[in-house]
């Protein structure tokens, strides 16, 4: 296994403030990696430093056993980044930015450019200023793919992109990685981490929570458990049961996670005599969501 991405203790400070703290994680040649965290977790910030952008506090980064901090040229030469916040230039048009970033990157393959350009619909005789964020988007794309860099770097790549060509874009994705190249994405959107990605990391506050396969997380994940009944029982009776998170609970019902065996579960349920239960396998959201939450009792789901 080649890896291209190794980031090892990676600490970020602003100041007092906590960017990203002690981030260690690797990615494989051909892999799609996903990068999840809610607002202000690091994300951002990690990529910079990937991409010798920001500088470090600690620790290490390398790409394609490249230094982050001092070989970002060789580093960017063979990447293709779509950041967060685009920045395009107000005044000029798609083609005009297609045609100059594409001398910045010597791009040789013009037919793979016009082919995206053909697939994403890409506006290209109208100034950017004149576009929706979607349109100036699909610009960002084709600059961030045209090349056929080695490696894409795709900060939350599906913002403003319709149903329509967010599959379109899945679709490219996974052309990219079944060619052999690299993907590292990070995205909020846990859908489509979970149709893409091959392995995650969660971030959370600055520091990883997780990381592991996608199909580990899937089986850990928990199931949801209804249960209703014809008087009103107290709901607490489940609250202590191991891996056990009660979601809802109502004078009638009660609707509850559960990760692991439901064994103890369903024999305390037995004894309250419900009248009715219903059960929706592993929700992979709702694993995701529990990293989120600011609830040490998550913990129970970890599976690292
Ligand atoms: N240039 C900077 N100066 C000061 N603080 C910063 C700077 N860049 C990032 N931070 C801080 O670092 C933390 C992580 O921010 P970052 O932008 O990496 O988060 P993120 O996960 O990308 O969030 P989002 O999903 O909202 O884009 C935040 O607390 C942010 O305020």
């Amino acid at each position: 296994m080649t890896t291209v991405i190794a980031v090892d203790r990676l600490t970020r400070r602003f100041g007092r403030r906590r960017g990203v703290e002690d981030v260690t994680f690797e990615v494989a040649e051909g892999e799609i990696f996903g990068f999840l965290g809610p607002n202000g977790a690091g994300k951002s910030t990690t990529i910079r430093m990937l991409l010798g952008l920001y500088r470090r506090t600690s620790g290490t980064a390398t790409v394609f056993g490249l230094d982050a901090a001092t070989q970002a040229a060789r580093i960017h030469d063979r990447t293709g980044y779509l950041p967060g916040e685009l920045t395009l230039f107000p005044k000029l048009t798609g083609r005009e930015h297609l045609d100059r970033f594409g001398k910045l990157q010597g791009a040789r393959d013009r037919r793979y450019r016009d082919e995206l350009v053909e697939r994403f619909g890409v506006e290209l005789d109208r100034p950017v200023r004149m576009l929706s964020k979607g349109n100036a988007q699909k610009i960002g794309v084709v600059m961030a793919f045209g090349h056929r860099p080695d490696l894409l770097v795709l900060d939350e790549p599906t913002s403003g992109l319709d149903p329509l060509l967010q599959d379109e874009f899945v679709k490219l994705v996974r052309e990219t990685t079944a060619e052999g190249r690299t993907v590292f994405l990070s995205s909020h959107d846990l859908d489509e981490v979970q149709r893409l990605a091959d392995r995650v990391s969660i971030i959370k506050e600055g520091r990883l929570v997780v990381t592991d396969t996608v199909a580990d997380l899937r089986r850990s994940a928990p199931s949801t458990v209804e249960f209703r009944f014809d008087r009103t029982v107290d709901a607490g009776s489940f609250a202590d049961l191991d891996g056990v998170r009660v979601v809802s609970a109502a004078a009638d019902g009660v609707v509850l996670s559960v990760a692991g065996s439901v064994a103890p579960l369903l024999r305390v349920a037995a004894e309250l005599e419900p009248v009715e239960m219903s059960a929706r396998g592993a929700d992979l959201d709702e694993l995701f969501l529990g990293y989120y939450r600011d609830d040490s009792s998550q913990e129970d789901a970890h599976v690292d």
